[in-house]
């Protein structure tokens, strides 16, 4: 069954942990955190007293997007704060094998994201060290944006790469622009999670919104 990561990003802030276990009981399977720093991105939302806040309000995963320039100085801090799964874009580190396992070091699964027009040829060196593989079909630092359906060759691909080789076991996550129409073409192409913000949180049930996107 296709997971799904309902996006903090989109909720009220002002009742976070009512948002979140509204979404936890309604079928979440993650809580996508987005983490921007107005420099990788041109905008800033939340960041570590927020992942520690939260931590205690669910059981849920919590499925850290660092959208920062150079991640690797903030990974301690996110693991403490209880992080389940840190993603740190390619687009944004140096040495990408030193930071994915400083992620592990520090006990939390690793996760690698590119942006929409970085080729996934450039992490395929990374891919048996790694538990998920996020593919952004926006341009990261908003919610609400349209789409971008070219970069779902990038999800067929990876689909492909796991299934002709036996230690490659990262998870295909999709994020952005994700609502009940554009998740069936993720699924067709092998996303095993969905993250959905606007779609998700903009809508009055979000149980009805998680079921649409999850049995599209
Ligand atoms: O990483 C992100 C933006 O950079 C968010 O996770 C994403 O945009 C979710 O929002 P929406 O579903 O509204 O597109
Ligand atoms: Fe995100």
């Amino acid at each position: 069954m296709t997971k799904i990561a309902p996006s903090i990003l989109a909720s009220d802030f002002a009742n976070l942990e009512a948002e979140i276990k509204e979404v936890e009981q309604a079928g979440a399977d993650y809580i996508h955190v987005d983490v921007m720093d107005g420099k990788f991105v041109p905008n800033i939302s939340i960041g570590v007293p927020v992942v520690e806040a939260i931590r205690p309000v669910t059981s849920l995963p919590l499925d850290v997007h660092l959208m920062i320039d150079e991640p690797e100085n903030y990974v301690e801090a996110f693991a403490n704060a209880g992080a389940s799964i840190i993603t740190v874009h390619q687009e944004a580190t140096s040495h990408l094998h030193r930071t994915v396992q400083l992620i592990k070091s520090k006990g939390v699964k690793p996760g690698v994201v590119i942006n929409p027009a970085t080729p996934v040829e450039l992490i395929k060196p990374i891919l048996r060290d790694i538990d998920l593989v996020l593919i952004m079909t926006v341009n990261p630092g908003f919610g609400g944006q349209d789409f971008i359906s070219e970069a779902l060759e990038k999800v067929k691909q990876l689909d492909t790469w796991r299934k002709e080789e036996s230690e490659y076991t990262y998870e295909i996550e999709v994020d952005g622009g994700v609502n009940q129409h554009t998740s069936l073409l993720c699924k067709q192409q092998g996303a095993d999670v969905l993250v959905a913000g606007s779609a998700i949180f903009k809508r009055e049930n979000r149980k009805e919104a998680i079921e649409d996107i999850r049995n599209s």
